[in-house]
């Protein structure tokens, strides 16, 4: 029993559009989140949409809570918390109503542990909400997604929008609910200090093709980059080299073995987003 979520080799294409995932497979362990990390259109929603069944898929297998997923069980649906960045929440009724509403939907949904978060994010009961902020309805997303005993949370973009104590707030949360072993969370962000603080598992996907998954711990603490000229670059082990990117004169490599350069050729302290730029920008 390891992974809450285990996609394998998928493959989808739209109608009209040259765009497609090629043999995507990520796993999401429990009690573990994973950061999903691409630039736009790189294939992030569309990953997310076939995982939940609203987008159909060419091949490829999908595990959830170590089943095959079959969209049309609704237990199943239940056990998934998801927080897109439109609000798809009927915009006329106010959050009191909402909670009404959704007790109806769904069969698990706790009344206290939605009005815990509407007071932790500091929402307004009685205003429509259609009338809320992006932030606030991001805010409110994640209390529904929250509030039915979800298991698995796909969240797409949810810190967008959100001022940084919201974002904070949101991070706590999202920390906690892994914190208790049988769940695990999917996030993609393009604010990658977010994913940086959060994160146990990076996933990074490129024109439709994962290009590196990887835990976050050991990204950053074995993985180099070093800035080296190019007769130095082929003097590394091929295997090592996980992206490269020329710079003037000199090539800045990602590796995965820091005992093929010296302390003088690494470049110190960098983050996911530099990471990420040269994953998504560079040559390899
Ligand atoms: N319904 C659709 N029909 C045709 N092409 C689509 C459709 N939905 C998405 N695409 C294309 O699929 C590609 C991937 O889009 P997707 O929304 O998955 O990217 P993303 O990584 O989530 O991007 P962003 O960070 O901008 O949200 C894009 O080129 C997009 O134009």
């Amino acid at each position: 029993m390891t992974a809450i979520l285990e996609v394998t080799d998928l493959n989808k294409s739209y109608k009209d559009s040259s765009f497609s995932l090629e043999d995507v497979s990520l796993t999401i362990p429990y009690g573990s989140i994973v950061g999903f990390i691409g630039e736009n259109g790189a294939g992030k929603s569309t990953t997310m949409g076939s995982i939940l069944g609203t987008l159909r898929v060419d091949t490829g297998s999908i595990q959830m809570f170590e089943r095959d997923v079959n969209h049309k069980n609704k237990a199943e649906k239940e056990d998934i918390g998801v927080v897109f960045d439109d609000l798809k929440l009927p915009k006329r009724l106010t959050v009191k109503k909402l909670n009404r509403v959704l007790s109806h939907v769904y069969k698990n949904w706790s009344e206290e542990t939605f009005f815990h978060y509407v007071d932790f994010f500091q929402l307004p009961k009685d205003k429509a909400v259609g009338h809320f902020s992006r932030g606030m309805s991001m805010k409110l997303s994640v209390a529904v997604a929250l509030s039915h005993q979800a298991k698995l949370l796909i969240l797409d973009e949810a810190t967008a929008g959100l001022d940084p104590t919201g974002r904070a707030e949101l991070l706590e949360v999202l920390q906690a609910f892994v914190k208790d072993q049988d769940r695990g969370i999917l996030m993609s962000s393009h604010i990658t200090s977010d994913i940086e603080k959060i994160a146990d598992q990076l996933v990074f996907i490129k024109g439709g093709k994962i290009r590196l998954s990887v835990s976050k711990q050991v990204l950053l603490n074995e993985y180099v980059v070093a800035r080296l000229r190019n007769e130095e670059v082929q003097q590394l082990t091929k295997t090592h080299i996980i992206a490269k990117k020329a710079d003037g004169e000199y090539v800045e490599v990602l590796l995965t073995n820091r005992s093929e350069v010296s302390e003088d050729q690494l470049i110190q302290n960098r983050t996911i987003d530099d990471i990420s730029l040269l994953l998504m920008r560079g040559d390899i």
